[in-house]
């Protein structure tokens, strides 16, 4: 297992070109966040926007829309229900994410599937939260597109069939070539391990000040902003990762606990330390 080392933020932040605008830095829609879990799609939809995406659109339950604006005035807003303009929306992205906050009822079952349905090959598909659980619940079958899994320990077990304690780099990297050869999944832990067609990485960052609920919603939001800004998708990954956990490890030098969104507001400042 390759460790993930502090170069790769240089070798995946970029100093931006001077004749670049919004459309040099990708589109992004999140879809999640039903009436319970509006925070789960806000805090990624930060982490998306504050990670530098050039355009992004929340997909999600209307009644989140005052409180998304509120936090985010960046983000665009469609409500998810609407399907036909979901897929309209959906079908001019760069980099969809879907399943944060989106719940496992069937309002979340109908949303997931006219997602895996509409997304095309060329399209980056980031699998987070709820929609791991019902793809793993549904035995749903997966679209042709770049996949990347965001499962937590759990979300892994109900995915692959590995118990927590049986998660050994040997019995996932098994599942992995078995069941999702060519994507990348994100095992994430105290020390969040990834799954590539060319390896297995661990990430070197991280701290318990970050055990708290919507962590991984931001996550996913910042990897979501990495893919859709720089070219080489595997690194982009590494680097969000790395630097999701880096921003928390500086911060709980100071504080017990760190909020996701504490994160997403230090993004642009580590992200201007750290380019090249
Ligand atoms: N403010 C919000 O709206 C929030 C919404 N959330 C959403 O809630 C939905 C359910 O996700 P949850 O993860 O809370 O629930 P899950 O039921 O999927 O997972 C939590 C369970 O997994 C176990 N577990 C074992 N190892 C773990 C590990 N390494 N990390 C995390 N859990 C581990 C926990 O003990 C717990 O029983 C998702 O759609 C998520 O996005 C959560 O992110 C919490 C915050
Ligand atoms: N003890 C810890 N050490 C380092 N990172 C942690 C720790 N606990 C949680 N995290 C990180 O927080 C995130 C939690 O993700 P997840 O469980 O999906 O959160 P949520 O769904 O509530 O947003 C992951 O990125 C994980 O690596
Ligand atoms: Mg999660």
């Amino acid at each position: 297992m390759k460790e993930i080392e502090q170069s790769i933020l240089k070798e995946t932040i970029k100093v931006r070109s001077n004749n670049s605008f919004k459309g040099t830095y990708g589109k992004i829609a999140l879809v999640g966040g039903n009436q319970n879990f509006g925070g789960a799609i806000i805090m990624s939809s930060l982490g998306s926007v504050y990670s530098g995406a050039g355009l992004t659109t929340t997909l999600t339950d209307k009644n989140n829309q005052s409180s998304l604006h509120s936090w985010l005035p960046e983000a665009m807003f469609a409500d998810y229900k609407n399907t036909t303009e979901m897929i309209k929306l959906l079908e001019n992205m760069d980099v969809i994410t879907i399943g944060t906050g989106l719940g496992t009822d069937e309002n979340g079952l109908t949303i997931l599937k006219t997602v895996l349905k509409t997304v095309k090959p060329n399209q980056i598909l980031i699998i987070d939260g709820s929609a791991i659980d019902l793809i793993a619940k549904y035995q749903l079958q997966l679209p042709k597109a770049k996949l990347i899994f965001t499962p937590h320990q759990m979300e892994w077990q109900r995915l692959s069939g590995i118990k927590i304690k049986d998660q050994t780099e040997k019995n996932n990297l098994i599942a992995y070539k078995k069941l999702f050869k060519n994507s990348i999944v994100i095992v994430k832990s105290h020390r969040t391990q990834i799954y590539t067609k060319n390896g297995v990485y661990q990430n070197t960052t991280g701290t318990p000040a970050q055990a708290t609920g919507g962590m991984g919603d931001t996550l996913a939001g910042i990897i979501g902003g990495f893919v859709a800004q720089f070219k080489d998708t595997e690194n982009a990954v590494l680097a969000a990762v790395y630097t999701h956990s880096a921003i928390a490890d500086i911060l709980a030098k100071k504080q017990y606990v760190v909020l996701p969104h504490q994160i997403s507001e230090f993004l642009p400042k580590f992200m201007k330390d750290n380019e090249a």
